[in-house]
């Protein structure tokens, strides 16, 4: 099964993000995140232009997709995500979301990921309200809200975006749609609390995974033992 729709929306998931794993080591890494029990694997793909960085392209997620079943949860930080969805695709994505803020239309956008044969995402920086989704939500399986100004990992986390979680999961609830919500940036098993509080059930998190001090796997139990005695209200 390598479809995000299959995926439950009741249930908190973890989709560890790669950005922060050691790269002489990726195979590894990935195998620790999956024997962890990651839900998903998620790919920060950045192209210097839409964000101020550079990581990673197609290339490095083809040799991912070689080492694991998971989903390729692939957040693309890019200006044309029409330009490049069926690299992607190709390389092995499963999913992909861009920026409602990045330069094509987002309609454009939606349909070629759609004819590329991936799921389809929204990610939303920290300035942008959660009623710029709200035309969209129909049309795509999953929101992702920025917890941070995307471009790099290892950076705070925004708490003044809950409101703005709890505002796009009631409007979910509200029209009774299957779309995923996704939090991303600055989430440990403190921060995880408030965000999943808020209603996100997909937590993607780099460095309180790839780096934490007893390995990938403790990373994510962590995550799943600070939710498991919420009532998220899901
Ligand atoms: O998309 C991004 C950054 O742009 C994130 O996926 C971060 O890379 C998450 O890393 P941590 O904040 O958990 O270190």
């Amino acid at each position: 099964m390598r479809d995000l729709r299959e995926l439950p929306l009741d249930r908190i998931l973890v989709s560890p993000s790669v950005l922060a794993a050691d790269f002489t080591e990726l195979a590894a890494e990935i195998d620790r995140a999956v024997q962890g029990k990651a839900d998903l694997i998620h790919l920060d793909v950045m192209d210097g232009c839409f964000v101020p960085n550079i990581s990673f392209g197609p290339p490095v997620i083809k040799s991912i997709r070689k080492r694991t079943e998971l989903i390729l949860d692939t957040h693309i930080m890019i200006e044309h995500p029409v330009r490049y969805a069926k690299a992607f695709a190709e390389a092995g994505s499963d999913h992909l979301t861009f920026h409602l803020e990045c330069a094509d239309p987002t309609a454009e956008a939606i349909e070629a990921i759609r004819q590329a044969g991936c799921t389809v995402g929204i990610s939303l920086k920290p300035a942008t309200p959660a009623e710029a989704v709200f035309p969209w939500l129909d049309r795509i399986d999953l929101v992702l809200v920025m917890t941070v100004e995307p471009g790099f990992g290892g950076q705070k986390f925004m708490a003044d975006q809950m409101p703005k979680i709890a505002a796009i999961r009631r409007e979910i609830k509200r029209r009774n749609l299957h779309v995923q919500l996704e939090a991303d940036g600055g989430i440990d098993e403190t921060t995880v609390i408030p965000t999943a509080s808020c209603g996100a059930n997909m937590i993607v998190a780099g460095t309180s995974v790839f780096r934490h001090p007893g390995g990938a796997a403790e990373g994510i139990r962590l995550l799943h033992d600070a939710v498991s005695v919420l009532d998220t209200n899901l």
